[in-house]
């Protein structure tokens, strides 16, 4: 008989065994993206002493490759063996002996690659990395979800605190007493404004703009201080209109919602027709900034933003289907492709591989919101992913757009050729990510679903930051 306390420990190891498989990935494509393998071109042990010799960031990345290859090997066993002890179900025994079977072929590949064999063996061997990552985390997800008690996760009741009705921060309630003084009605519009803005979102989406344009400079593409500003300053005045087109459209269902409901249109703080025109204005003083200091691709491409996130997103997609956030994932995207084309004139392939690692991170950023938010949006009447597919079945897609993404961030390090500053940054939040999302199967309450929503915010801006640091700073 099978006890729940083997069962979780199962789940312990495979955990574990997720955790050396994506640091495997990550690490093996920082190690094939810097000069580490001309350090050790024998196997299984290097010619070069890591610590004697000369112990330098490349050395030690090509050993750290080698030694998490050995834990994950090891590990890759123990959850075999365990799944065997274990009654697992099928599918879970089916996908670890997937990965049991595929790692000797993978331990084969890297070292024909580290004796110098043909060129086809990387990408091979990335493409098999990938896929044994896949499979140990789908059959976490499937052990997670067995021991998973509860349906629904225990509820919180959702407040507009400051820390996630973000944007709503200038708005005053209804029941707030209205100022007087001339000063204190100037502060109160002038707040309204900005928060029709959406100013909270700005700091991560300006970040993706300026590691799209920081991976521009690694093609040999210059970058002008004044291009980055002007570039910068165009998304702002961008996302701010089409944050405010955004809060006109849903003001009706804003109002019905605890999160929105103490947003400016909702009480009259700025009339609709005014925060239309605000909108429009902010559209033109973006192309303008656009077109006079950038160029008019990324112009056009900032204008099919504002009306993907206010025309296709808010209007069409929200309120029809349950696709939306992946949908509408594609209008975050755009700023890395923006960002890219404000230095080149043109699109490039590792500014289409930072986009998609938005896209992918999108449903693993909002699902968990929207499953602590799920009553709130049902009450607005937005048939979101938890609301219209119910809680587990998010949360399993959170775990899987998760894994797509630390996926889809290694690829961009290798299509990019960034180096060993991503591949930490990378592991260290990728892992703190991959814990956060677990924990939403081992205590599924709405506390620890917005936990693991705030940590998708500092994982994309910690290994947005690393891509800027290695471009700009550390590059230049
Ligand atoms: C379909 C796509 C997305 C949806 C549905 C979505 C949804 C949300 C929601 C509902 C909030 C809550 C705070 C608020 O009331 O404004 C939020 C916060 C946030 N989102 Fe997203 N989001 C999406 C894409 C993005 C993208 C692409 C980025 C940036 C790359 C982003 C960055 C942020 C940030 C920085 C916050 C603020 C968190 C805080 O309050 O500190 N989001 N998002
Ligand atoms: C360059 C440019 C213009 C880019 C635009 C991209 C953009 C603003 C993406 C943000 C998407 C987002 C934060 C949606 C918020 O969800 P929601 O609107 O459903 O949240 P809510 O429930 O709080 O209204």
């Amino acid at each position: 008989m099978t006890t729940e306390l083997s069962r979780r420990r199962f789940a312990d190891v495979l955990a574990a065994t997720v955790i050396a498989a994506y640091v495997l990935v990550a690490l093996g494509t920082a190690v094939s993206t810097t000069d580490s393998a001309a350090a050790c071109s024998a196997w299984p042990t290097c010619a070069t002493d890591p610590i004697v010799g000369s112990a330098t960031g490349d050395t030690l990345l090509y050993w750290g490759h080698r030694a998490a290859a050995l834990v994950a090997g090891c590990l890759v066993l123990a959850s075999g063996f365990a799944a065997r002890r274990v009654e697992v179900g099928r599918r879970v025994t089916g996908l670890v002996g997937c990965a049991l079977v595929l790692f000797p072929v993978q331990v084969l590949l890297g070292a024909t690659i580290a004796v110098g064999g043909p060129s086809i063996a990387g990408p091979i061997h990335l493409a098999l990395a990938m896929a044994i990552f896949a499979c140990l985390l789908v059959a976490l997800v499937f052990t997670l979800e067995d021991g998973t008690l509860e349906a629904e996760p225990g509820r919180m009741t959702p407040t507009p605190d400051a820390s996630t009705a973000g944007d709503d921060a200038g708005g005053a309630p209804q029941s707030t007493p209205q100022p007087t003084g001339r000063i204190a009605r100037l502060k109160r519009t002038t707040g309204a404004y900005l928060t029709l803005t959406k100013p909270r979102l700005m700091w991560l989406l300006c970040l993706v703009a300026l590691a799209g344009m920081g991976l521009a400079t690694l093609s040999g593409a210059a970058l002008e201080p004044s291009t980055a500003l002007a570039t910068l300053a165009g998304g702002v005045l961008a996302i701010g209109a089409s944050g405010t087109f955004n809060h006109v459209y849903e003001r009706d269902r804003d109002r019905r919602m605890d999160r929105t409901s103490d947003r400016p249109l909702v009480h009259d703080l700025v009339p609709a027709r005014n925060a239309v025109a605000f909108g429009v204005g902010l559209t033109v003083g973006s192309m303008i900034v656009l077109l006079t200091w950038v160029n008019g691709l990324a112009a056009v491409l900032t204008l099919a933003a504002i009306g993907y996130y206010a025309v296709l997103y808010t209007a069409v997609l929200k309120p029809n289907t349950a696709w939306n956030t992946v949908l509408g994932g594609g209008a975050g995207a755009l700023p890395a492709v923006i960002g890219w084309v404000a230095v080149t004139g043109r699109v490039g392939l590792p500014a289409v591989a930072l986009a998609a690692v938005i896209f992918l991170w999108t449903p693993a950023h909002f699902y968990s919101l929207a499953i602590a938010y799920r009553d709130d949006y049902a009450r607005g009447g937005f048939p979101m992913y938890p609301v219209a597919e119910g809680v587990a079945a998010a949360r399993r897609h959170v775990a899987f757009y998760l894994g797509a993404t630390l996926l889809a961030a290694s690829g961009l390090g290798w299509v990019a050729g960034l180096g060993w500053v991503y591949g930490v940054t990378s592991i260290a939040l990728g892992t703190v990510f991959l814990c956060s999302v677990v924990r939403q199967f081992r205590r599924p309450t709405d506390e620890v679903a917005l936990r693991s929503f705030y940590v998708s915010n500092y994982y994309l801006g910690a290994i947005l930051l690393a891509i800027v640091l290695e471009t700009l700073v550390i590059g230049s």
